[in-house]
């Protein structure tokens, strides 16, 4: 291929693409219109005018918003297809009649659709059906498609084309084909701090995993760097094209791992035109905490069992600390009685199984039904309504009361079980003494320093086996009556007052569609706690067992699992091409994880540096330095991230430290479990040994660990570990 070819080509698609940016403009500016219109509209004043200015504005403001998103690469794919359109396959010209308009000419991909003034199509969405070839078609299978071309741009210039030629023998006479790999040239690319969107490159079974059905569960499964986390956030935007009523009303939820790694993916789908999926992290996932702190495995190993259930149970049905000994109190010149064993039985019969901030006044009630059959007996001209308000008022009651049946809150009752001899109760016959040492040691910090990220599934539960105490019940007021007088409003201000007075509860539960990333470190007790908030919804759950950091029972993890998707039907798939790694890189963490599993099948890493990763063995006094080295290095060495991986959180508070000098955005200090999900140009993996720490569990972490890098990997360690 001369530059001459290429050039020619280039200005060919410029053109095309010019054409779009033209039109784009043009519809901008017509919505900003629309929308200007439609306040004018409001002037004349009619009952009609108003419902028809509402409907201008909302649709041209909609439309506008879309027209001003940046869009980076607004193009980015030609089709060329076969002439004899039945290629571009019935099913996709019944499920999209479009498509038939475009099997006559080119077919431009983009991020989305454009027509002409008459409505011929200039850009296609890519996630309409019409555009799946373009991610789907192979030489084996064209479908079509003869050449695809990948078009790269800088702002609204095109800067380079890459073809793949599919169908040779139906290239018509002339058609050129210029470049040489597409995806290479994407992977090859220093990376930002954030992720970012693949549109462009979708491979064939990523495309097939993102517009898999959007009903059941949708459960994606692949080795590290197979783009599982891209296809979940690409399967999202799709969903929300595919039926926005559906997915944008009831809302997509997507559950990552740490904050960091939602800092990480965050920016991908506004970058695909959708802002309106809710992320969250596990530690994030119930309102009112943001949990980061992280526990070992043993203590996640027994806060994550579903065992914690039973032992939650009966913490909240058990007697408050402070729970007074009795009540003896003199009324009406009697002494009245209530002792601690009989509290304590109405505890047991009205307590049972039932949430206690929610039965207080029927225990209350039980409390004053028994004072009362013995004052009856006493004074039998009583009345039992006059008793009852008297004895209400009481202040010693009251306080007895108020001992003997707090309100508590999910942090207390947590709290309770730091403490041993509670504990035990609690956990006879459920965890072992060991289990309750752990257990009860680790809660400890729990009023310091809050929750930490396996404590959030725990207050969940007991948010939900404690209840809250019923509201007394308000009058509502209308939204549109002010000073008893009713005003007259339009539709648009209807809804959109309808909106705010009904806007998403706080705790909200009833997400469309749940995206599950990282799914093999979900724990039992967070699989409830996410199941909670998907009763109705269709799933994507995407995850790699062997990366898992998980020492708890296997089948409780499944069962867990399957009990929040419910019996949905599973659509599964596998990746199987590392894009993340060079094949050096990944040949280290493959020699890791092989130990743990010899015979597991593991991705293709398709892109080769000739740059072998680098292995330090220092003595322990020489470990910061050397890791300020290898650090210093690699900033010059790479043009995007450093990632600098510690073994545990005390090792990363001290490397922080010793690399503070370096105050930029390029360079990150994180935990090997924090490292779940990230990646980075460059990796400096400190102690690689003690993230080992010679069980299965360790090594899986250290396999994530190693394979977090695109470019170079050095490993410092104080001990040989290989
Ligand atoms: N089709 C593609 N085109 C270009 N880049 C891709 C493609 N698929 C994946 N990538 C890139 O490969 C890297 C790894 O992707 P991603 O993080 O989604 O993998 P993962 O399977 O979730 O990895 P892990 O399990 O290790 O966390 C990312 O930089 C992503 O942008």
């Amino acid at each position: 291929m001369s530059d001459n070819t290429l050039h020619d080509e280039i200005a060919i698609e410029q053109q095309h693409v010019d054409r779009v940016y033209a039109r784009l403009a043009r519809l901008r500016a017509d919505a900003a219109k629309a929308e200007a219109d439609g306040y004018q509209l409001a002037r004349v004043g009619t009952y009609g005018s108003l419902v028809e200015r509402d409907a201008m504005v909302f649709h041209a403001a909609r439309r506008r918003h879309a027209f001003d998103a940046e869009h980076e690469g607004l193009v980015f794919g030609r089709l060329d297809m076969h002439p004899d359109h039945s290629g571009a396959g019935a099913d996709e010209v019944a499920a999209d009649p479009e498509a038939a308009a475009w099997a006559e000419r080119p077919r431009y991909i983009g991020r989305l659709g454009v027509r002409t003034e008459t409505a011929e199509p200039l850009l296609i969405d890519w996630r309409a059906p019409a555009a799946a070839a373009f991610y789907r078609a192979t030489a084996a299978q064209p479908l079509g498609v003869i050449r695809r071309r990948m078009i790269s741009s800088f702002g609204e210039k095109v800067t380079g084309l890459e073809d793949d030629l599919l169908d040779p023998s139906a290239a018509p006479e002339g058609m050129r084909v210029v470049g040489d790999g597409a995806l290479l040239a994407a992977l090859s690319r220093a990376k930002g701090t954030g992720m970012r969107d693949i549109v462009a490159t979708i491979q064939h079974e990523q495309d097939l995993a993102i517009r898999s059905p959007a009903s059941g569960v949708t459960m994606v499964e692949g080795g590290p760097g197979t783009g599982k986390t891209a296809v979940a956030l690409h399967r999202a935007a799709y969903l929300l094209y595919a039926d926005r009523a559906r997915f944008a009303g009831g809302g997509v939820l997507i559950v990552g791992p740490s904050p960091v790694f939602v800092e990480y993916i965050e920016t991908v789908l506004p970058a695909l035109g959708e802002e309106s999926a809710t992320l969250r992290s596990v530690g994030q996932l119930v309102p009112g905490f943001d949990a980061t702190r992280e526990e070992t495995a043993a203590v996640r190993a027994v806060k994550g069992s579903l065992r914690m259930r039973r032992v939650l149970r009966r913490a909240a049905e058990a007697a408050p600390p402070g729970n007074p000994d009795g009540l003896r109190l003199r009324y009406r010149g009697e002494w009245l009685e209530l002792t601690r064993h009989e509290g304590e039985e109405i505890r047991r019969r009205i307590g049972r199984g039932n949430p206690r901030n929610a039965i207080r006044a029927k225990a209350f009630g039980a409390v004053l039904d028994l004072l009362w059959e013995r004052m009856k007996a006493k004074q039998p001209r009583l009345e039992q309504a006059r008793f009852d308000e008297e004895l209400s008022e009481h202040e010693g009651f009251r306080d007895f009361l108020k001992a003997w049946w707090p309100i508590v809150s999910p942090v207390q009752v947590l709290g309770w079980l730091a403490e041993p001899n509670r504990l035990r109760r609690a956990a006879e016959g459920t965890l072992s003494y060991e289990e309750q040492k752990l257990l009860s040691r680790a809660l400890a910090p729990l009023r310091e320093q809050g929750p930490s990220i396996d404590d959030v599934p725990l207050l969940d539960e007991l948010h939900d086996l404690l209840g809250t105490q019923p509201k007394p019940k308000r009058r509502r007021r209308e939204a549109f009556t002010v000073g008893g007088i009713r005003e007259a409003a339009t539709v648009y201000e209807r809804a959109r007052a309808a909106q705010a007075a009904t806007p998403r509860e706080v705790d909200y539960r009833d997400y469309a569609h749940v995206v599950v990333d990282e799914a093999q470190d979900v724990t039992p007790m967070q699989w409830r706690m996410i199941g909670r908030r998907g009763h109705a919804a269709s799933w994507t759950v995407v995850g790699d067992p062997a990366q898992s950091a998980w020492i708890g029972g296997a089948n409780e993890m499944i069962r867990a699992r399957d009990e929040a998707l419910g019996g949905r039907k599973r659509h599964p798939h596998q990746l199987t091409t590392n894009y993340r790694n060079s094949t050096e890189i990944f040949a280290v963490a493959a020699e890791v994880i092989r130990k743990v599993s010899p015979d597991l099948p593991l991705p293709k890493a398709v892109r080769t540096t000739g740059i072998e990763p680098v292995h330090r063995l220092v003595p322990a006094a020489e470990l910061d330095g050397a890791v300020r080295d290898a650090v210093a290095a690699l900033l010059s060495e790479v043009e995007g991230t450093v990632g600098v991986i510690a073994p545990d959180a005390r090792a990363r508070d001290r490397i922080r430290a010793r690399l503070s000098e370096w105050d930029t955005d390029r360079l990150r200090v994180v935990t090997a479990l924090a490292a779940k999900g990230m990646e980075y140009d460059a990796v400096v993996l400190v102690e690689p040994g003690a993230v080992d720490a010679g069980t299965d569990a360790g090594r899986r972490t250290l396999y994530v660990a190693l394979s977090r890098a695109t470019q170079r990997l050095t490993t410092i360690a104080t001990h040989p570990w290989r």
